[in-house]
């Protein structure tokens, strides 16, 4: 009976019911694309948010809390914790979103923008959903279940030598030179290793699922927020792949920093170039005022 098999996988409705939002959210943002997009900015002057953003976050919340009931699912959303709203991981379900990666590049125009849906229990990641909207391609992937692109199974690149990599990372948006520099010349020894190439394609989302499809072994970055990465973080590790802190340790979604790769040679081999700087927590207390 369908009791029976909501009972054996209790998230399966909760993940589909993701797919189906995040396609609806990506029709939304692309059709916004097509008209003219108003900018408006948050923690700093490239740090760029449109209506784009609040609309789509607000419709995939409201989705979720419709089918799923207000009181017992938390939600962590880009642009709810800007207008304030707290940022921290309980055992409860949760909703982790970015309504819109890459909002740099759907203000440009740059051709790679992604939503992502991820869920949480117990502070476990069960599944991730990223839709890129432009490309039209939907990645996914459940703990233990394998991911896929478009409903194919997806798997990270074999490359164990770093010389035959791509790698990709981004600037982020904090520009203070200090941690430009630092940025910088972490590029330059990776680059000088040498690989073969150096990307990226303005989302973190999006960079992750070419971490798992194989086109790239590895994409970090220090300055990214939980919502960015939470469901790229499953779909790579479905994929085969590994996520590491940047110094070496555990994976920890919170902590604002992240190596993931196809596996850990080439993980390690990283870290050991990527010179590390300090970004606060996303569940750090707030200050108050
Ligand atoms: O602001 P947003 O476009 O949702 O997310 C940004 C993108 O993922 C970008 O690739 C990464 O470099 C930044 O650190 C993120 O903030
Ligand atoms: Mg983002």
């Amino acid at each position: 009976t369908s009791y029976r098999s909501t009972m054996e996988d209790p998230w399966q409705k909760a993940y589909d019911f993701a797919v189906t939002v995040a396609r609806k959210a990506g029709e939304v943002i692309r059709k916004a694309g097509e008209s003219e997009i108003k900018v408006s900015t948050k923690s700093s002057t490239v740090d760029l948010v449109t209506k784009t953003d609040e609309r789509v976050e607000k419709i995939i919340i409201g989705s979720l809390k419709e089918e799923f009931g207000e009181g017992t699912h938390c939600f962590i959303g880009e642009e709810s914790v800007a207008k304030g709203e707290p940022c921290i991981l309980t055992h409860k379900p949760t909703w982790i979103i970015d309504p819109v990666d890459g909002t740099t590049n759907f203000v440009h125009g740059f051709p790679f923008v992604a939503v992502s849906i991820a869920f949480a229990v117990n502070k476990q990641l069960e599944f991730g959903v990223i839709y890129s909207c432009l490309e039209d391609k939907m990645y996914k992937a459940r703990n233990g279940k394998g991911a896929y692109c478009d409903d194919e199974l997806i798997q990270v690149s074999d490359v164990k030598d770093i010389n035959k990599s791509i790698i990709i990372s981004e600037h982020g948006t904090d520009r203070s030179p200090e941690k430009v520099k630092k940025i910088f010349s972490t590029m330059q020894k990776i680059l000088c290793i040498p690989v073969h190439g150096l990307r990226g394609s303005g989302t973190a989302a999006t960079n992750m699922c070419l971490v798992a499809t194989g086109a790239v072994e590895a994409f970090f970055e220090i300055g990214i927020h939980c919502w960015d990465i939470a469901a790229g973080a499953v779909i790579v590790k479905e994929a085969g792949g590994v996520l590491l802190d940047v110094d070496g340790g555990p994976f920890d979604l919170m902590s604002r920093r992240m190596v993931s790769a196809n596996n850990e040679v080439i993980a390690r081999r990283i870290i050991k170039e990527i010179e590390i700087f300090s970004a606060e927590r996303d569940d750090a207390p707030i200050q108050k005022k």
